[in-house]
């Protein structure tokens, strides 16, 4: 499990690192491994041109010092100096190093270098930043928007907020950033992870000083370990019976999807209700369903289950309320999905229920729950996760390009395994089949929703492999993500 912090938690285990250290260690160590990488993206070190975006903190000393290595190396190296004040020893080993400063008023000069860079290096801010981007730092981070070279972020890419992932107003786009000492929350959710790019970790020690995270994001290994195997003397029915209730006559691949989703995660057996003609569809494309074709909206010749999916492609009538009442009346898990939480949207105290409960809306779906505006929850995703949690008493699975999976007193988890090839109708039918079948096969809910975002995400490289896939190549994927996670050379990556 990779493990992410907030700012203030980073700050806490810095400083108790630091009370061990001679002044100056923690940000020379820093700074070897940030020059590294960039070392690493240039052709060729020496005669090449670097341009660091310097602000007057700590982050612009990373960059200083990183800047100094690589100017021994023969790179060309110009810091734009952009705050009030500068990291004194860093500029001192830069210029002795033969790097040129330069102010970001002075005309066009500072311009033509970021454009004229073969790498640029941001150090305006790092955690120690507070709010939008002020000038001249906006400025420059556009500029460098533009510029051809891509840009390595310090710790952070600044106008990201460290703890958050918040960007108000703009914001560097990096196409790797180097963040010490650990993950920080903003690099691993939206928007943050968006400008983030490729994150390297550098580690400095802070290890033993860290406290528990605010939140984690699954690896190969840990969804390996969690992921239900059948054993030995399994039978169909100890391994996990999921009911999908979803489907209707006006939206019948919805039924198709969440039952394909669950069919290939691994339930023992996958039971469908609905009317007619999703259950013509049903069977048609998935003989191995139990199906039950509802002239009433009742489940009680259903048979017994051990989870539900509850909602994809429902409708909103009658028929769907009456259908999410009696699911929601049962006493195991339920998963509640698109138009179930539009059903339940108009009384939330219907997801009051012992057993328990995982919602994996999309933005909009969320704002129609809590009431909160869809862009707010866009803009913050991790925190409206956490509020619906805690203000609905479920686990709250967020669907966006990375996904929050949110359970009140528990660290959250994020997920950032998928591809925006993902984003086409019917792969949240199908994740809802997999988190369905997961819930079914034992796992809580905090552990079927995270398992099912990252299996999904995988599916979903998989199935896309650099074209558009198709909802259901997504669930037929799965197989194959599953087996990917025994394969020796499947080392976990950083998100
Ligand atoms: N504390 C430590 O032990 C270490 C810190 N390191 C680096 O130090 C950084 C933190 O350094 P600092 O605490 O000096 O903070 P920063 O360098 O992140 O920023 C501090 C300064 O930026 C300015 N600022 C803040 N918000 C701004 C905004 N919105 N627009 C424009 N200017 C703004 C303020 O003048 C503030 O004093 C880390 O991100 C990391 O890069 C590393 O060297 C590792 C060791
Ligand atoms: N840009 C993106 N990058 C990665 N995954 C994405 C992106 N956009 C959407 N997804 C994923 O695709 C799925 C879309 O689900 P949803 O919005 O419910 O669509 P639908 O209702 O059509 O099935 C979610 O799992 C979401 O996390
Ligand atoms: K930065």
């Amino acid at each position: 499990m990779f493990t992410a912090y907030t700012a203030d938690q980073i700050r806490t285990a810095e400083r108790a690192l630091m009370a061990t250290l001679p002044r100056g260690t923690l940000m020379l160590r820093a700074a070897t491994g940030l020059a590294a990488v960039c070392a690493a993206m240039l052709p060729r070190v020496y005669g090449s041109r670097v341009v660091l975006l310097v602000g007057s903190g700590d982050n612009g000393g990373d960059a200083l010092h990183a800047g100094a290595v690589l100017a021994r190396r023969g790179a060309g190296v110009t810091a734009v100096l952009a705050g009030s004040r500068v990291h004194e020893a860093g500029l001192a080993a830069l210029l002795a190093a033969g790097g040129v400063s330069r102010k970001p008023g002075g005309g066009d000069d500072v311009r033509r270098a970021v454009e004229g860079a073969d790498l640029i290096v941001d150090g305006l801010v790092g955690i120690g930043a507070s709010g939008a981007l002020r000038e001249p730092y906006a400025g420059l981070a556009e500029t460098a928007g533009h510029a051809a070279a891509p840009v390595v972020a310090v710790d952070v890419p600044s106008g990201v907020d460290a703890s958050t992932g918040r960007v108000e107003g703009g914001a560097v786009r990096a196409a790797v950033t180097v963040t010490m000492g650990a993950l920080k929350t903003g690099l691993l959710v939206d928007p943050g992870a968006v400008y983030a790019g490729r994150v390297e970790l550098i580690d400095i020690g802070l290890g033993p000083y860290l406290p528990g995270p605010d939140v984690a994001a699954l690896t190969r290994a840990s969804v390996r370990a969690t992921l239900p195997r059948p054993a030995a003397a399994s039978d169909k029915y100890r391994r996990g019976v999921v009911g999908v209730v979803a489907g209707s006559d006006q939206y019948t691949g919805a039924a198709v999807l969440a039952v394909g989703g669950a069919l290939h995660a691994g339930a023992g057996m996958v039971r469908y209700a609905g009317p007619s003609r999703p259950v013509g569809q049903v069977r048609a494309r998935w003989p191995e369903a139990v199906v039950t074709e509802l002239d009433e909206p009742s489940i009680d010749d259903v048979g017994r289950v051990q989870a539900w999916v509850l909602g994809p492609g429902l409708g909103t009538g009658r028929w769907a309320r009456e259908l999410v009442l009696r699911v929601l009346a049962t006493d195991v898990p339920v998963l509640v999905d698109a138009d179930g939480l539009n059903v339940v949207a108009h009384d939330v105290s219907l997801l009051r229920r012992t057993a328990p409960v995982l919602i994996t809306p999309h933005a909009g779906e969320l704002a129609r729950l809590t009431g909160a505006a869809r862009g707010d929850i866009e803009a913050a995703p991790l925190a409206h996760a956490r509020a619906a949690a805690a203000e609905l008493g479920v686990t709250v699975l967020l669907k966006g390009s990375t996904t929050v999976v949110a359970e009140e007193g528990e660290p959250a988890r994020v997920n950032g395994t998928g591809t925006p090839w993902l984003a086409t109708g019917g792969t949240g039918d199908v994740l809802s089949g997999i988190a369905g079948s997961l819930l079914a096969q034992g796992l809580g809910a905090r552990d079927a929703g995270s398992c099912a975002a990252y299996l999904h995400g995988l599916a979903g490289r998989i199935a896309a492999d650099g074209a558009p896939l198709t909802a259901a190549a997504v669930a037929e994927a799965l197989p194959a993500a599953i087996r990917s996670l025994d394969e020796e050379s499947a080392r976990s990556r950083l998100p």
